[in-house]
């Protein structure tokens, strides 16, 4: 029956087994379901709750809705780690979908109760995030170079301790001394084990939806925790942040929440850039600029090296290091003369977090790793 009625064919009898059988097989899973969970919707999700009087929503309706979503995803050419994400995470998702919820609250519904609404399509960070085409990006060609030009002259070397370390027509890479203050710096400190130093990660695999996941990575082993939850708001981050603004000239929505990192001895970061390629088809860009944060005296090891450029810099309290991830001319571009290291701590802790700067608007959309 089903070869002549799948795909496209909207009129096909009732075929819930069949239509079941053929999604589980596009996801590779070998369940197969009873006539009573294909009846609750469990190849969908969660197992439905049918009625909801609350709702004035009766079985019938439901049920149909249920019959309705599965063709609808049987129809799909959605790929099939996109169906297998595509799931129902509450009972109620069809009941809702039948009494208009997926219209009246939609932020909550299309994500949760996907197949319900039959929007698999918004899950996508593409759908969930798209690109403004209309949003200015904070470098336009000449940007970069009047940032470092503007940051290592009047009135900032006059308000800070200003390094120049390399400049054109080599990269950028500029220490700002007395960024942070120590208060501040044991305050960042306290907040990471607020947040929780977990294992770093780098970027991993990409996801079904289109995002990408983080990896262990035996090249990266220090731990770290991200000013988001409780950080983001606390009085010291939000003045960190007003800072590495007026330093930068980039809007702090375009910062990543920082990510305060924890060396113990022997731990590092091997060679590596902070340009992320992928992020070029996201809504908030590429990577520009890092702004790094030093926040404790290490006793020894420790340092930042840019290994083109052999130069080292040393932990120092407070201490601000700046270098671009783009060019002058093409901001857009990863310059890859700014591969550095993390090299590794010989005694002592070394606290420090990243500030990393995008083209557009990073936290408009974000959860972060989009
Ligand atoms: O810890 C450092 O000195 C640099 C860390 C770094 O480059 C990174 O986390 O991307
Ligand atoms: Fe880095």
């Amino acid at each position: 029956m089903l070869e002549y009625c799948s795909r496209s064919c909207k009129q096909c009898p009732d075929q819930a087994e069949e239509l079941a059988a053929i999604l589980a097989e596009k996801v590779k899973k070998v369940k197969v379901y009873t006539k009573e969970e294909l009846r609750i919707g469990e190849d969908m999700g969660e197992p439905q709750s049918l009625e909801a009087p609350e709702f004035h929503v009766s079985e019938k309706e439901t049920t149909a809705r249920i019959d309705a979503s599965r063709l609808y995803l049987q129809d799909s050419d959605f790929d099939d780690d996109l169906i297998e994400i595509c799931l129902n995470k509450h009972e109620k998702c069809f009941a809702w979908a039948v009494a208009g919820e997926c219209e009246k609250n939609k932020k909550y519904m299309i994500s949760s109760c996907a197949p319900a609404c039959m929007t698999c399509d918004k899950l996508t960070v593409e759908s969930r995030c798209p690109i403004d085409p209309d949003a200015k990006a904070a470098w336009e060609s000449g940007s970069l170079n009047a940032m470092f030009e503007r940051l290592t002259s009047e009135p900032i070397i006059t308000q800070y301790n200003v390094t120049i370390l390399s400049s054109p027509p080599e990269p950028w890479v500029v220490i700002v001394d007395g960024v942070v203050t120590e208060e501040e710096s044991k305050r960042f400190i306290e907040l990471g084990d607020v947040e929780g130093f977990e294992r770093s990660q780098d970027v991993g695999a990409k996801n079904p939806d289109g995002t990408y996941g983080s990896i262990v990575s035996t090249g990266r082993t220090s731990t770290n925790a991200w000013c988001n939850e409780k950080c983001h708001d606390d009085p010291v981050a939000v003045n960190v942040q007003k800072r590495l603004s007026y330093l930068t000239m980039i809007n702090e929505t375009n910062s990543e929440y920082l990510q305060l990192l924890k060396y113990k001895p022997g731990q590092f970061y091997e060679d590596h850039h902070d340009y992320i390629e992928h992020n070029l088809n996201r809504q908030q860009g590429v990577r520009i600029l890092t702004a790094y944060l030093y926040l404790n005296d290490v006793e020894a090891g420790g340092g930042t090296k840019f290994t083109g450029l052999d130069l080292t810099v040393m932990p120092k309290l407070g201490r601000a290091l700046f270098w671009p991830s783009v060019f002058n001319d093409k901001p857009h571009e990863k310059d890859g003369r700014t591969n550095h290291q993390a090299l590794p701590v010989e005694a002592g802790v070394k606290f420090g977090a990243n500030g990393w700067f995008h083209q557009y608007d990073f936290k408009v959309c974000t959860g972060y790793h989009l």
